[in-house]
């Protein structure tokens, strides 16, 4: 017994001492594991621990299903597993927000200095002949000169498009009920030395292995020179949706799969259609980012989401950031330590001029665009003059009891409230209390060591170099833009009303008075967009604002691309649900009928406050089943049927799944739906005007019967189509049916998909559904037929709406919306690195944009003033456009006058 029990107790004992020590060891290595981790997570790696934090601030906008914490799994919830149904929130609810205020960075404030300190803005004013002729001049040039910037790639959106990030549903913040986020960025520190700044700016140029370009200003560059720095340029992406085009492979954490299960990708005929290896090179659509929490499935999305839908393996990758925006993986304040550095006051603001210590090219930190301004007022006084003064930079907290430099008392921008949030940045109420003006300040962070920054700035540049050659009343002007440190401020026409979006839910749908109007300001809009060969591409309700006045403007030119001859690929770009067919199924070239169905689409979301095939949300907010729909299906959406007769067929004439079946913006203009609008609904239009509007936006002259039937976008081959179309028509069938079946329905077929590696498919696709507090009033009536098969039910008037459509667009040989022509073109690969990189584009796309000949022959000189009130800058831009007679103040010196006597 004793034996026994000593043997057996010997037994425990020696038992119980090895387990005690495989505990130990356990113990010990637990601790050093943990002890890795926590130093991995505190020093290793920012980026880890900013996916972190972003991963809860993206929680805690979205319930997680999962109890645990676990990074990984939030991650994967964060895009896969978060409840489909995310209301939006509402316009002026004040959200969370994240800033890089905890890096202590704040847009400096420094004077627009060229790189030898001298100021930017020293373009001449306008002489007379500029300003007659600018407006032709400035087509061309400004034609030449993004054909040019698409050519050679650099500026290109689609260079980016890949990863591009899709721009959620902004937020309006009209209520300016977020104070908090409204203060300024930071406070600078005045004893900073600016020697930093030239420091980090010299570093980053050598860095960037850039151009400098210090002969902005002074010496006007021959187009070569633009070119050449254009190959140097990255148009950068939203900064939710960016993969570096060269580091595609850098960001696997984005996969777009994230989104949703490999098996819904299987099950779904539609994207079950490619093969495996074919998505393994699939691009790299993007969700929206979920940490944004303020995606309402309106959310653009770029680069090939299709690839993205494909990939299989990528579903809640615990590589997956579901954070790709650059806020959220952005580095700390260390990073950005140059913010801090004091942005010395312009030379001229003190009255006196200095020139740069260095008279190197890179000592101004900050480069101002002087890109056009808003006319008539022209001045030195305005933000990108030589005496708009550093303490009046939009960065400067506009405390009254700080003492701005009292010789800065030219026109101030001063950062006000917040209007809203973009995948880019966010946009304030800027105003300039000397003048009593208002702008709209798009703020942007740019950072330095996130690879998206990049991509970030030059999306922006590219939307600047777009939308500073575009000048239309129903498109928002742009005024100019500046860099600041690590930030772009892009000045913009403010539009108070916000977007088409916001009011929709705020007040619900609009009654078809206010939709014919708004559709026909749109239209205007795109008429002209059209004719300078531009298609936008991201037509949407979010997209577009409102003024008081019940005015229509055209925003958010992100996305927007310059359509040269060149055949490409379509890209894949917009937000899904107004995302035309061919772009889903990336089949066809890509060319300006997208925009016209996403118009369609607007339409419905104006009758319905959601936009078509919204009830399709399916997982993951990615909307598969949407896009199927649209992409794949022969259904229309349904109509509802509080659209008259003329607004239902004006829907299906945009809505016709082969876009060359698509009238033009410019035809549909002369829709009864929209050319019945009374001049009173046009207010900005006189009743001259809106006569010769549709033909000179598209700047060809109409053949046909009467001012009202001016239809311009044809060729022989159109007027051709047009009236084979027109005769179907007339019999009630049409032949899209049969056109329409020989689309290719899969969405493999873009040789641009095969381009991109798996890593590029770091999407983020619009995570989140519409969700609407107003729902779609009335029954609605169901399209069929598929493929454009649409009833018509205006045969006659469609008949000699279409057979007097003879117009032509100028510098297009090809009718309609020509699949040969208008092709996107293919991206070019990055070049750029680094934050200061990203500053550095901005400084080569502004310096391409200012050195560009076009500037030397006319309009952005006219615009070389402070900008004044949006009305009159839209009223002066269509008076220039309209091109009329010499008796109207088109006279620079009037205008001159006129500003510089205070106007
Ligand atoms: N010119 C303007 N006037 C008034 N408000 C504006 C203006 N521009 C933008 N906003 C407001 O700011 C919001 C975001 O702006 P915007 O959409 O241009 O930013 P973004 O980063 O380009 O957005 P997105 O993510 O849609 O691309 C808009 O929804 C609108 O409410």
């Amino acid at each position: 017994m004793r034996s026994w029990w000593g043997k057996s107790s010997s037994k425990e004992e020696k038992k119980k001492a090895n387990k005690e020590s495989f505990i130990d060891t356990i113990n010990r290595k637990l601790k050093i594991t943990s002890k890795e981790k926590s130093n991995n997570r505190s020093g290793g790696s920012r980026r880890c621990c900013k996916d972190t934090l972003s991963e809860r601030v993206s929680l805690s906008r979205i319930p997680s299903r999962s109890p645990s914490p676990s990074t990984h799994v939030s991650r994967c919830q964060s895009f896969s597993e978060r409840p489909q149904a995310q209301p939006l929130p509402l316009p002026g609810v004040p959200r969370t927000k994240i800033r890089r205020s905890d890096s202590g960075i704040g847009a400096s404030v420094k004077p627009g200095l060229d790189g030898r300190g001298k100021p930017l803005h020293l373009l001449p004013l306008p002489r007379p002949g500029h300003v007659l002729n600018r407006l032709d001049q400035a087509d061309t040039a400004g034609d030449l000169a993004t054909a040019s910037v698409s050519s050679d790639s650099s500026i290109d959106s689609d260079d980016l498009s890949d990863s591009r990030v899709l721009s959620p549903l902004t937020s309006d913040y009209e209520n300016g009920n977020r104070t908090a986020v409204n203060s300024p960025p930071s406070m600078m520190r005045q004893d900073q030395s600016p020697i930093i700044n030239r420091k980090n700016s010299r570093e980053t140029l050598k860095h960037a292995n850039l151009p400098v370009n210090n002969q902005t200003l002074s010496t006007p560059p021959k187009r070569a020179i633009f070119s050449s720095q254009v190959q140097n340029l990255q148009i950068p992406h939203r900064v939710a949706f960016f993969s570096a085009p060269d580091s595609s492979m850098s960001s696997p954490s984005r996969s777009p799969m994230r989104a949703f299960g490999t098996e819904q990708v299987i099950n779904n005929g539609f994207w079950a259609g490619k093969t495996y290896s074919d998505i393994g090179v699939l691009g790299s659509g993007q969700c929206s980012s979920p940490g944004s929490g303020y995606n309402s499935g309106q959310n653009s999305i770029g680069g090939d989401m299709s690839g993205q839908l494909l990939w299989p393996n990528s579903r809640c990758s615990p590589e997956c950031s579901p954070l790709p925006s650059p806020r959220m993986t952005s580095p700390g304040p260390s990073s950005r330590i140059h913010s801090g550095a004091v942005t010395p006051l312009h030379p001229r603001a003190a009255g006196v001029t200095i020139e740069s210590p260095t008279s190197r090219p890179d000592d101004g930190k900050q480069q101002s665009h002087r890109l056009p301004l808003p006319p008539i007022t022209i001045s030195n006084n305005h933000p990108f003059s030589p005496t708009y003064s550093a303490s009046t930079s939009p960065s400067v907290p506009r405390s009254p009891s700080r003492m701005e430099n009292p010789t800065s008392s030219g026109t101030r921008w001063q950062k006000g409230r917040m209007l809203g949030r973009g995948s880019f940045g966010d946009v304030y109420l800027g105003f300039n209390r000397e003048r009593g003006e208002m702008c709209a300040m798009k703020e942007v962070a740019l950072f330095s060591d996130d690879a998206k920054s990049k991509e970030s700035a030059q999306q922006l540049g590219q939307e600047i170099v777009l939308l500073s050659r575009l000048h239309h009343p129903n498109i928002v002007q742009y005024y100019g833009s500046e860099t600041v440190d690590d930030k772009l401020y892009i000045y913009l026409e403010y539009v108070s009303g916000g977007s088409i979006y916001k009011l929709l839910q705020e007040y619900g749908q609009f009654g078809e008075k206010a939709i014919r109007s708004y559709t026909q300001q749109i239209l205007c809009g795109l008429a002209y967009l059209h004719a300078k060969k531009t298609v936008h591409r991201d037509i949407k309700g979010a997209n577009i604002l409102v003024d008081p006045t019940g005015r229509v403007k055209l925003a958010d030119f992100g996305m927007a691309k310059h359509i040269s001859g060149q055949s490409c690929p379509l890209s894949f770009r917009g937000s899904p649900y107004w995302m035309a067919p061919e772009v889903i199924k990336n089949s066809n070239g890509c060319n300006l009928a997208v925009d016209i169905w996403s118009l369609g689409c607007t339409v419905l979301e104006m009758a319905t406050t959601k936009p078509p095939w919204s009830q399709y949300e399916g997982v993951c907010k990615i909307k598969v089943p949407a896009m199927f729909k649209i992409g794949n299906s022969k259904e229309l959406p349904e109509i509802p049927d509080n659209l008259s007769d003329d607004g239902k067929d004006f829907v299906r004439q945009c809505l016709q799944r082969n876009p060359s079946h698509r009238p033009t913006a410019a035809q549909l203009l002369e829709h009864p739906f929209v050319n019945n609008v009374a001049p009173m609904e046009r207010p900005f239009l006189s009743p001259e005007l809106s006569e010769e509007l549709p033909a000179i936006m598209n700047s060809g002259r109409s053949m046909g019967i009467g001012p009202a039937r001016n239809v311009s976008g044809f060729d022989s081959e159109g007027i051709s189509m047009h009236q084979s179309r027109a005769t179907k028509i007339g019999s009630g069938i049409s032949d899209a049916h049969t056109k329409n079946s020989s689309c290719p329905v899969s969405p493999i077929g873009s040789p641009h998909l095969f381009s991109r590696s798996p890593q590029n498919l770091s999407g983020r696709m619009s995570p989140s559904p519409i969700s609407s507090p107003h729902t779609a009033s009335g029954s609605s009536t169901p399209l069929t037929g598929g493929c454009g098969a649409i009833p018509f039910h205006h045969a006659k008037q469609r008949i000699t709406y279409l057979q007097e459509s003879k117009g032509m667009i100028p510098g297009s040989q090809s009718s309609f919306y020509p699949n040969n022509n208008n092709l996107y073109q293919e991206p070019k690969p990055d070049l750029f690195r680094g934050m200061s990189q990203a500053s550095c584009v901005f400084r080569e796309i502004i310096s391409s944009e200012n050195s560009n000949p076009g500037n030397q022959l006319g309009w952005p000189e006219l615009y070389d003033g402070h900008p004044v009130l949006a009305d009159r800058v839209s009223q002066q831009l269509l008076r220039d456009h309209m091109k009329l007679k010499p008796s109207l103040d088109l006279n620079p010196n009037l205008s001159i006058r006129g500003h510089t006597n205070g106007i």
